[in-house]
Formats: C-alpha cells, sequence, structure tokens
C-alpha cells in the first residue's frame, strides 16, 4: 500500500523492503558466487543488486497453474535493441523460492504484481546448461540468501481463518489471494476455521509452541487479540508469547496489525510481507479492570474514538466513511466525556518524543531472528503497578479532565488506512502513545484536527496533548453509561488501569524495528 508509509511500492522497489542489511549480508558471504548462472536457450539469469536478471528468448512463465511459453516481445518483457532478447527484473523481495530438479530443471516462484494492489505467484522454469551441482547449489543458496535475507525461511504456520470476517469473504480471500503465495513459498500451513467467538483464544492457548513459528489471523484486529491474549493464558504466557509470532493477513474491516506490520490492507501483498516478515518483539499492555487481567496489542480509548468505532455499527453500509461521520459529528457537537486520569509518563514533550523516534530510525535493523526468550514455564510479568483495584501509586497524580473529549492510547502508528494516529509509536519502546484532546475545543479547530490526521499534521497541532507513557489509570464520571474500547472491542464503562510490557509480544515486520509509517 504505497500511500500509507508515503514511500514509493515496495514490490517495485525492493530497497524498501527492510533488505538492506541482508543485502549487505549476501554482498559479503556470497561474493565468491558467480552472479550469472547460464541456463538453457541462450538464456541467463543474473544476481543484480536488489533483483534478479533474467535473459532470455523464451521463457517460460507460469501464472497460478497456466503455463505458458511467452515470446520475447509480449506480456511486458522487454526487448533488448537489436538483439531477440527478453529480459526481466525480478526484486528479491519479491521471489518466494528457488529450486532445481534431478533432470536439471531449475524453477524460480516469484509474486508477480497482476493489478495495483495484488500480487499473484508466477513461475519461471529453465534447464541448466552447467552440470556442475556445486556451482548450481552457490548460485541457488545465494538467491535465496538475497530473497529472505535474515527472515525465516518455509515458515510453520497455523492459519485462522474467520469466515465471517470481512463481511463473510475471508475464506475466499484465503484461497484466491493468501494460500497460492504461501504455497509458493514452501510455507508448512495447517488452517482452521473459527466456529465461534473466542475460539481464536482457546486455539492458541491450546497450541503447541514447538510445532509452529507463527499464528496468521485471517480476518480484522479481533482474532489477533484474541491470539495474543490465548498465549499469554497459557502457564507459560511469556515463552509461548516470544515464542510464537502474530501476523494478521486483512480480511477483516480493521486492519491495524497488516497496516502497521506489512504496510499493505492487501491480502496477497501482506501474504508475502509475512513470508519476508521478521520477528519483531511488540509491547503488549496489562489491563485490569474489575477481577479481570486482558492484553491489548493495538489501542484503548475513551470518549470521542471509542464511541465512534463502537456506537457506528448502524452506519456500517458508509464503509470506512463512517468512522469518519461519527468522528466528525461528535466534535463538532463538543461532546465531552469527563475522567480522572493518572499517568506515568516516560517523554513528556513533542520535541523529546522526534528525538526518541529518530533515534530509533536511525538504527541498523536488528536481527531478533535469534533473540533470547523467556525460559519456559515462565508466566506472564507481574504487574509492577497493581491492579485498577489497588490504591493508587504514590508516585502517580489523579488529574481531573472534566472536559475530556478524547483519550486515545496507541501502541501502534495506524489505526486505519487513512489515520496514521500516534506517528511516533514503536513496537519495543515499552511505551504507548497518549493523545488527550479537549472536547470543547471551537469548531473551526475541530474541523482542522480532522484534515490534520489526513495530512500528517496531527502530531503537531497544539491542543493536541501527545506524550509517551508506560502506565495509566482512568475512571471515567459524570457519565451513567458510554463507550470503552480495548483493541476495538467493547469493555464495560468502568475505570481500568493499563501496564506496559516491554517487547512480550512478537510479530512480523518488514524492518524488524519499526511499523510501516511516515515518523512525527
Ligand atoms: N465463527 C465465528 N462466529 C462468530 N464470531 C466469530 C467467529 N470467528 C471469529 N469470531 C469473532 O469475530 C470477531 C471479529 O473478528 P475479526 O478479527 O475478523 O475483526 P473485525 O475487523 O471486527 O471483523 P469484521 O470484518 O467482521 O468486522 C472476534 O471477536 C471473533 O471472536
Amino acid at each position: 500500500m504505497a500511500s500509507l508509509a508515503g514511500e514509493d511500492d515496495p514490490f517495485k522497489d525492493p530497497s524498501l523492503a527492510g533488505s538492506s542489511t541482508p543485502q549487505l549480508e549476501s554482498q559479503m558471504q556470497d561474493s565468491a558466487v558467480d552472479p550469472t548462472l547460464a541456463v538453457g536457450r541462450n538464456a541467463s539469469l543474473t544476481l543484480a543488486t536488489d533483483s534478479l536478471i533474467v535473459l532470455g528468448t523464451s521463457l517460460l512463465v507460469r501464472h497460478e497453474g497456466l503455463l505458458e511459453a511467452r515470446s520475447s516481445a509480449c506480456c511486458g518483457l522487454s526487448l533488448t535493441p537489436g538483439q531477440n532478447k527478453a529480459t526481466r527484473s525480478i526484486p528479491f523481495f519479491n521471489i518466494l523460492w528457488a529450486e532445481y530438479s534431478q533432470d536439471e530443471e531449475i524453477t524460480i516462484q516469484y509474486a508477480h504484481a497482476e493489478a495495483k494492489e495484488t500480487v499473484r505467484p508466477a513461475t519461471i522454469r529453465y534447464t541448466l546448461e552447467t552440470k556442475e551441482r556445486d556451482v548450481v547449489d552457490a548460485w541457488m543458496a545465494a538467491l535465496l540468501h538475497r530473497a529472505y535475507g535474515p527472515s525465516q525461511r518455509q515458515k510453520r504456520i497455523k492459519v485462522l481463518v474467520n469466515p465471517f470476517g470481512g463481511q463473510g469473504k475471508a475464506q475466499k480471500i484465503y484461497n484466491k489471494h493468501i494460500a497460492p503465495i504461501l504455497a509458493a513459498a514452501r510455507c508448512e500451513i495447517d488452517v482452521e476455521m473459527t466456529t465461534h467467538n473466542e475460539h481464536a483464544i482457546e486455539i492458541a492457548k491450546n497450541i503447541d509452541v514447538d510445532k509452529y513459528d507463527v499464528i496468521a489471523c485471517c480476518s480484522g484486529d479481533g482474532v489477533p487479540h484474541e491470539v495474543f491474549n490465548g498465549l499469554g493464558q497459557k502457564d507459560d504466557g511469556a515463552h509461548a508469547l516470544a515464542k510464537i509470532a502474530v501476523s494478521q493477513l486483512p480480511c477483516g474491516s480493521g486492519n491495524a496489525l497488516s497496516l502497521n506490520m506489512n504496510g499493505t490492507n492487501s491480502p496477497s501483498l501482506a501474504a508475502v510481507a509475512m513470508v519476508k516478515g521478521l520477528r519483531t518483539p511488540l509491547d503488549l499492555v496489562s489491563i485490569t479492570q474489575r477481577d479481570k487481567r486482558t492484553l491489548s496489542f493495538l489501542s484503548q480509548s475513551v470518549g470521542i474514538v471509542a464511541e465512534t468505532d463502537l456506537a457506528t455499527e448502524h452506519l456500517r453500509w458508509m464503509g470506512s466513511a463512517r468512522f469518519t461521520w461519527g468522528f466528525f459529528t461528535r466534535l463538532v457537537g463538543k461532546k465531552i466525556y469527563p475522567a480522572d486520569i493518572a499517568v506515568k509518563f516516560e517523554v513528556e514533550t513533542k520535541a523529546d518524543i522526534r528525538a526518541v523516534y529518530s533515534a530509533e530510525k536511525s538504527k541498523p535493523p536488528p536481527n531478533h531472528e535469534e533473540r533470547p526468550m523467556p525460559a519456559m514455564g515462565t508466566g506472564l510479568p507481574e504487574l509492577k503497578w497493581g491492579t485498577v483495584n489497588d490504591p493508587l501509586p504514590t508516585e502517580w497524580d489523579l488529574v481531573p479532565h472534566d472536559r475530556l473529549g478524547n483519550f486515545y492510547a496507541g501502541n501502534m502508528a495506524y489505526m486505519s488506512p487513512d489515520a496514521n494516529f500516534f506517528p511516533a509509536s514503536l513496537p519495543s519502546d515499552g511505551c504507548v502513545d497518549l493523545v488527550r484532546i479537549d472536547g470543547d475545543i471551537d469548531r473551526w479547530t475541530a474541523i482542522k484536527t480532522l484534515d490534520a490526521i489526513s495530512k500528517h499534521q496531527f502530531f503537531d497541532q497544539p491542543h493536541v496533548d501527545y506524550h509517551k507513557i508506560s502506565a495509566y489509570r482512568i475512571i471515567p464520571k459524570n457519565q451513567p453509561d458510554g463507550y470503552i474500547s480495548i483493541d476495538g472491542e467493547r469493555v464495560p464503562f468502568q475505570p481500568f488501569q493499563a501496564e506496559v510490557h516491554k517487547g512480550l509480544g512478537t510479530v512480523l515486520s518488514r524492518s524488524g524495528h519499526l511499523y510501516e509509517a511516515r515518523g512525527p
């Protein structure tokens, strides 16, 4: 989703594909390999800087089972002037698998851009010219190394499909757009349909963590929320959350996990991003409310955002415009949601927040593939600040917010495709980003605020209170009822307390340490 990160389509420009480190490593490790492999029909395959260059007069290209012999002048293949040869450049990021058989036929499968937001597996095949197997072995190893970098190949994936997700289309989306990519990448797949609410909690709670590398949710954000909680409910919750990466292949109405980690709302592009994804620690937030402790991976909201999200179900026919409409009407109506709030601040000024973000961005991508993980038997971390039922920690001040309009704590940048609400958020800084806005701001400021989100100017609005925090308690008051949203799910309208656990969860991302979003 090019516009998401405000950058070019990474499937055209593999340098954006989190592959700078892998490439550097490649150059060091496979420098002894001849980059060009001669294959049949006077053709060759060359490992260029960031892509595979295929040069040949008659290459066989198969798209989804259809094997065609393509002549050099058709189907997007460019002719080299004066020669009857066709060249094709395939970014390493798009290469899903490569192998050769006993009869010396080399097969390379890659994600081919079929339409703007859709890729499908395509295959090229050649008969090898050289009989020197060690030369071919080294070349193939170099190709796969450049294609995957430090990302684990052939991931073992438990796929959960919510048949009701995406207005009932999730299964169809999985079969058509996702499964072919996973098969081409030779992933080990185990698919299960969720059959009822909270089924994903049960599945994750009972999963054998040694059997899988990833749980991929073909759903909206509701199923990943359940998976994080199910893993956390295991006796060794911390170990399970570190061992298994949670991924989302967007098939729901809210797909923030995929927007932030895969940089796309497209199921097939997300499938490629997952196949190539780097293990990345993700902060998770313990929420205590009444006697319950749950984990939140995305956001918590009280006030306008919660109400817009949860109280506009009847406007579903509007599509994503319902959020804009719901937000706008409440903003202009100067609705307030009074509460008392106590916060454990970590980074207070916008200048310092910017500096923290820039410092993380300038670091080289880390390699978490082998990160040490909590020993087996390690459960969820103790709550450092107790629960909402304990006396308020003495270091915290409970501050009345009588004109509060929006309390919004975000653990990721994008909340929806056009809303980079928390541009300074980082996957594993031990903080959520907190936005508070008064409910009685004047109408002109309200309209400007809405406009600023889409123009990427929200962070700098003077009336937008933005901090990095590691814990808080919120006590709604003077309202008989209302809306509280945790990861988009409604919870009782009662006080709750939140505490961030640095890097407790694991996701797959393209960079290994940043969201696919423009920073502040
Ligand atoms: N088979 C099922 N029957 C009923 N509910 C289910 C089933 N499978 C999953 N669910 C529930 O559906 C909820 C929403 O899931 P999902 O992750 O797809 O989020 P969403 O974006 O809200 O989806 P939707 O597109 O339906 O709005 C979750 O709370 C989950 O427990």
